[in-house]
């Protein structure tokens, strides 16, 4: 088994542009990325392939194999897929919240693709029996394109479902759940910058003290 992460650093995250700056989301996203491979070891995933626009954005400590490709998300992940003859886990890079028991748990169905919704109709994980079969198609509505195709090609599907596992830290107000329910790297570096914001309905965010503003 293995797992392949698509990581683009270079001005990543830009739906985060209003709370943080380029340098402050390419620190983000790398702490994102830390607890991510973190979350994979932890669950026994060790051969891990980190599917990347630029080598140089991918921290040298971490204990993966680097894939440079052309940007692209589609084209680089089903090139990939092409190569692969194992059960192959595709996990983004901004799932903070994701941790070793949820992995465990999507590794352990029998069904021959598990889909991890994320927020807004994305698809956090994609978990493939026979990944040389498959192609991908992110971005839009990816959750229901990956039901499509699965049932397309004939095979079983398992949703898994879980408020962690679907949330992918996409937009601001992504950070409230990673202020209430993270306990990682990205968790400290949101905590130095933000804090929550309670009263009548949802939790919201606020700039910490030491910054100006509300969000
Ligand atoms: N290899 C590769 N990975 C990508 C590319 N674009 C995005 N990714 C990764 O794919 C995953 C999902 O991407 P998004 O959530 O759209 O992240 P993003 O592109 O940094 O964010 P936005 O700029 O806000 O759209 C993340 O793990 C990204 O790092 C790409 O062109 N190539
Ligand atoms: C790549 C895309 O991510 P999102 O834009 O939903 O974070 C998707 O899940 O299809």
């Amino acid at each position: 088994m293995r797992a392949v992460i698509p990581y683009k650093k270079e001005n990543a995250k830009s739906r985060l542009s209003p709370v943080l700056s380029k340098e402050e989301r390419e620190e983000f996203v790398e702490l994102m990325l830390r607890d991510v491979v973190d979350s994979l070891l932890c669950a026994g995933i060790t051969n891990i392939d980190i599917l990347t626009t630029s080598s140089k954005g991918v921290p040298e400590d971490l204990e993966v194999n680097l894939v440079v490709t052309e940007p692209g998300l589609n084209v680089s992940i089903n090139e990939y897929l092409r190569t692969v003859d194992e059960p192959t886990m595709i996990i983004m890079a901004d799932l903070p919240l994701v941790g070793s028991s949820h992995l465990k748990k999507i590794t352990s169905f029998p069904e021959d693709v598990v889909i991890v919704p994320g927020k807004g109709g994305g698809t956090n994980i994609l978990f493939l029996s026979q990944p040389k079969e498959f192609t991908v198609k992110y971005h839009g509505c990816s959750f229901l394109s990956h039901c499509d195709i699965t049932n397309d090609l004939g095979k079983s599907i398992r949703i898994f479902d879980s408020l962690l596992a679907s949330t992918d830290i996409d937009e601001p107000h992504d950070i409230v759940e990673l202020l209430i329910y993270g306990d990682g790297l990205a968790k400290e570096y949101v905590e130095k910058r933000f804090c929550t914001e309670t009263g009548e309905g949802r939790v919201k965010i606020s700039a910490s003290s030491k910054l100006s503003g509300f969000i």
